[in-house]
């Protein structure tokens, strides 16, 4: 198998189709609803919260709202009587199926659930699918998180209506270091291996650096990609500001951290400060023009363009050009 990620593939360009790459569509269909964009900020507490979730439903991106310190069902209630969708996050134990049971006797359906664990190649992720898709038959379930194709297919086969792959791969992740397991360091190799069993989206979480991996992701076979730290440093982010030599900072942990957990219990993850780099809109303004412009340099019109354009790997024993995936 080729072991590669992000920083050394590089995609090669196919005779131009456009005259302008405002012709470009980056747009996105997931569970009945088309997107502006292949992206979603995590689900994490430093990354979204309510007010961004909203101004991302109502100028048409997808959104994952995250499930620490939060009444789900009353985010539910908050984002119906908005008029738009709701696309919440639960994890396994007793409070999440206590969370639909309540939403299933309100009649509430959000249009959208992530069951969102660190291992997500669990028993425990099969029962709460069952549990979901048995009370909230309407709403679109994402699972994860995983890492290998087994577990995409037993997901899917479970009833999960797109998989998210990445265990390990984030910028505030230190599985790899505690545990010795995951996908950090070859994330875009697992993500291709992942999609060629895959029959539903896959959503591809972590590591994330620019913009140019988002086209990398879609061509290894994503429909989606999850950011956190490209999106945590910025002026409206939920983490806390900061201050170093008068240089203004977003804090952003990880959900496995102690500061998420409030405790220092199977920690998994660390607090780091992203650099305020402005507004969220502009930066989502700037990665749609981005993709645009990757579909333009791909020969395409249309984001799945990017799945048919060859590539290179840099460096390293898999190094050489590739002409077919
Ligand atoms: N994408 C990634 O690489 C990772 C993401 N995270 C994020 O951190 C957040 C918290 O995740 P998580 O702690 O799973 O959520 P929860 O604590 O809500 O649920 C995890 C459940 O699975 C059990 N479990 C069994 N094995 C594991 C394992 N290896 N890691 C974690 N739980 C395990 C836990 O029991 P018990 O606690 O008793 O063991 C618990 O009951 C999530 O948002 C998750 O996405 C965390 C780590 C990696
Ligand atoms: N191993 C851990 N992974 C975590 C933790 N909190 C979140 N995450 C994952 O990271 C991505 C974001 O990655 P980035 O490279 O874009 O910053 C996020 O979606 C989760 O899957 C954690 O504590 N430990």
């Amino acid at each position: 198998m080729e072991i590669f990620d992000y920083d050394n593939i590089l995609l090669l360009p196919r005779k131009c189709r456009v005259q302008s790459r405002s012709e470009c569509d980056a747009g996105v269909e997931l569970g009945g609803r088309k997107f502006r964009l292949p992206v979603v900020p995590a689900n994490m507490k430093t990354v979204v919260d309510q007010k961004i979730c909203l101004w991302m439903a109502q100028n048409g991106y997808f959104y994952v709202m995250h499930r620490f310190d939060l009444d789900n069902v009353q985010f539910v209630r908050d984002m119906h009587g908005a008029g738009v969708y709701a696309s919440i996050s639960l994890g396994v134990k007793a409070p999440d199926r206590a969370t639909v049971d309540t939403l299933a006797a309100e009649g509430l359906v959000p249009e959208y659930i992530t069951i969102d664990i660190a291992h997500g190649h669990a028993d425990s992720v099969r029962d709460m699918i069952g549990y979901i898709k048995a009370r909230l038959t309407g709403s679109f379930v994402i699972a994860g998180n995983v890492a290998t194709p087994e577990a995409v297919i037993d997901l899917e086969n479970w009833g999960a209506d797109a998989t998210k792959v990445g265990v390990g791969p984030g910028k505030v992740c230190i599985t790899k270091l505690k545990t010795g397991f995951g996908t950090g360091g070859w994330q875009l190799s697992a993500l291709k291996w992942c999609a060629r069993v895959a029959t539903k989206p896959i959503i591809a979480d972590g590591g994330i650096r620019s913009h140019g991996d988002i086209a990398k992701s879609i061509r290894f076979g994503a429909s989606m990609v999850m950011i956190g730290s490209l999106f945590a440093g910025h002026e409206e982010s939920p983490g806390q500001t900061v201050e170093v030599d008068g240089v203004l900072y977003k804090e952003y942990y990880g959900s496995a951290s102690d500061f998420n957990k409030g405790e220092y219990r199977h920690v998994e993850g660390k607090r780091i400060l992203e650099p305020i780099k402005g507004k969220l809109a502009e930066t989502l303004i700037e990665m749609e023009q981005d993709v645009q412009s990757s579909i333009s340099y791909s020969g395409g019109t249309k984001l799945l363009d990017l799945k048919k354009v060859n590539y290179v790997i840099l460096g390293g024993e898999n190094a050489g050009e590739h002409l077919f995936m």
